[in-house]
């Protein structure tokens, strides 16, 4: 069983005794959120990141989600991408498609991967560009608050470094406010050339998740969760707060091990 903080501003934080647990607990979430949405505008608008969630997002092809989601209703998006062919082994859209999207029944014209042929630039801009056209539509819903589109999840993983999708500590992307979808051509992880979700649009949707394993993280989940007060370093991690949406962290026991606010419930 997952232990439950909730944290004020933070969220609610999951704290799971293993991968397994961590993986089970993401799965019944992502197909309680699909049903919910599904019931309620008739779509699942879901941005995938790459790395490790891919893995741990797995039990979705198993049974019963394979059978029980509606996969028809799911139109798929990315948090980030690497600005490489869709072939590439750095491509989030590869990893996405070989770990899940070829084994569940999606509707291929559901799935909005990044144009590979273009610019980092001109790709942020497409992909911009096909944003708005979606919501327009109310594929995508809208914020009430800003007119930044209201993903009905978005789901983040961590580097080491606290950076989510392509958001890096320090990089001026994290100050983007006025463009939807911005690129870089400096990551400081390889490979350098990226687009990546801004702030805003994180930041608007519905549901943020953001899923987390392994001891190399513990240091970096401690700042972007504890109450550090004013000097606490800057995490583009820290920055992910939902301002009408809710905020999960699924994290398994050794991310969570420099938590204070775990330690306190030992
Ligand atoms: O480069 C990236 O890294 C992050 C974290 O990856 P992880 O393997 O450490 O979990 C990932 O969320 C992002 O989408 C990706 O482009």
């Amino acid at each position: 069983m997952a232990i439950s903080l909730g944290l004020k501003d933070r969220g609610d934080v999951r704290i799971h005794e293993n991968v397994d647990e961590l993986a089970t607990d993401l799965a019944d979430y992502i197909a309680e959120l699909s049903e919910i949405s599904v019931k309620e505008r008739g779509f699942f608008a879901v941005a995938l990141s790459g790395g490790s969630l891919i893995s741990l997002m797995g039990k979705l092809c198993e049974t019963p989600y394979n059978k029980t989601v509606d996969w028809s209703k799911w139109y798929i998006f990315w948090a980030d991408e690497r600005v490489v062919a869709k072939n590439h082994a750095d491509s989030n859209y590869k990893l996405a498609k070989d770990g899940l999207l070829s084994k569940v029944p999606v509707v291929p014209g559901h799935v909005y991967s990044i144009n590979d042929s273009l610019s980092a630039e001109e790709a942020a801009n497409e992909y911009g560009f096909v944003l708005r056209q979606l919501v327009k539509t109310r594929t995508v819903d809208v914020s009430e608050i800003s007119d930044c589109p209201k993903f009905d999840l978005i789901l983040l993983g961590m580097g080491s470094d606290g950076h989510v999708a392509s958001l890096f500590p320090n990089h001026m992307a994290l100050e983007e406010n006025d463009e939807w979808v911005t690129f870089i051509t400096d990551s400081p992880k390889p490979p350098p050339e990226r687009i990546t979700f801004t702030l805003p649009v994180i930041n608007s949707a519905s549901n943020v998740a953001v899923v987390v394993k392994g001891a190399n993280k513990a240091e970096a989940v401690h700042l972007a969760i504890d109450d550090l007060g004013p000097e606490c370093p800057v995490s583009p991690a820290r920055m992910v707060c939902p301002k009408n949406g809710k905020l999960v962290w699924f994290l398994d026991r050794a991310a969570a091990s420099e938590l204070e606010a775990y330690e306190c419930t030992k």
